[in-house]
């Protein structure tokens, strides 16, 4: 069984892959200086559940965008598993269906999601993740990573704004009535919700005007139902979309 790890931000998910399905998958909280004995104890606990995991992992691949938390998931991998891990890395992409022009400029996240959506369309396409930073990549018809967009989350937008601000709550990520907020809640959600919808969307038309075609669209992204029902490009939401890129990573280098 397949073990994939993907360290983001604010979650680190995981996933049990039995070469058929994706049979389990956790999410946790990224806490950047927890130490590998925490994470052991973490990972132990949940993959011996139910089943006993940790017997059956007979692969690991891992994404980390926080290279601090990358040196107690090497330790603990080691003490826990018998496997080596394949960590995401610029050593790895010659060996992808992917081209990808600065490699030590781009998330490992962003190279899996690129994977996981040029597998799906096989055209131009465009990944919006919807995490602690909301990222736009693009993938051109032959699989070259054109380029990437980098906003704040909704979730950091939100945070930022109440933490300097004397009067302004946290709210939830619902649409508003109306664009006009009546209340502050509604003022917020407004302006986040509805305002970023409109710098999605925007950016998908800035790309469609300059490459003459309307990418597909995909998200994923603990956030991305948030807004899906309200852009008008977004129609494809995959919560498992960082995983399923690193099992096909995992996979075509396996092949290698
Ligand atoms: N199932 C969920 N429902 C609602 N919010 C979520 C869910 N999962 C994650 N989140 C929140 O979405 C935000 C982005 O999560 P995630 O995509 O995991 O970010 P990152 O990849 O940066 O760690 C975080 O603030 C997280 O708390
Ligand atoms: C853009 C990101 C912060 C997104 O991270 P996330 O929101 O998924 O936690 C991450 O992909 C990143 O740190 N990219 C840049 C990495 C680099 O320049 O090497
Ligand atoms: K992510």
């Amino acid at each position: 069984m397949l073990l994939a790890i993907d360290i983001g931000n604010s979650n680190i998910v995981f996933g049990i892959h039995d070469s058929e399905k994706w049979v389990n998958e956790w999410r946790i909280l990224t806490v950047a200086d927890k130490t590998a004995d925490e994470y052991e104890v973490i990972f132990r606990s949940l993959l011996t559940n139910s089943i006993d995991y940790v017997e059956k992992v007979d692969r690991i691949v891992v994404s980390s965008v926080v290279p601090q938390l990358l040196r107690a998931f090497t330790e603990m991998m080691d003490s826990l598993f018998s496997v080596k891990p394949l960590i995401v890395g610029p050593e790895i992409y010659p060996m992808l269906p992917l081209k990808v022009l600065n490699p030590y400029e781009i998330g490992t996240d962003l190279i899996a999601n690129s994977m996981a959506a040029y597998k799906r369309f096989g055209s131009l396409c465009t990944v919006v993740d919807f995490g602690t930073a909301l990222t736009l990549t693009t993938i051109s018809d032959d699989g070259e990573i054109l380029g990437v967009s980098i906003a704040p989350g909704l979730k950091t937008a939100i945070k930022s704004l109440t933490g300097n601000t004397a009067q302004l709550p946290s709210v939830h990520l619902t649409p508003p009535p109306s664009v006009l907020g009546e209340n502050t809640v509604h003022a917020l959600q407004s302006g986040i919700v509805l305002g970023y919808s409109g710098l999605v969307d925007h950016l998908i038309d800035l790309t469609r005007n300059e490459l003459g075609k309307l990418p597909e669209v995909i998200a994923t992204g603990g956030l991305a139902n948030v807004l899906s029902p309200i852009s008008k490009y977004i129609r494809v939401v995959d919560q498992q979309l960082t995983l399923e890129g690193l099992r096909l990573i995992s996979e075509t280098i396996e092949l290698h």
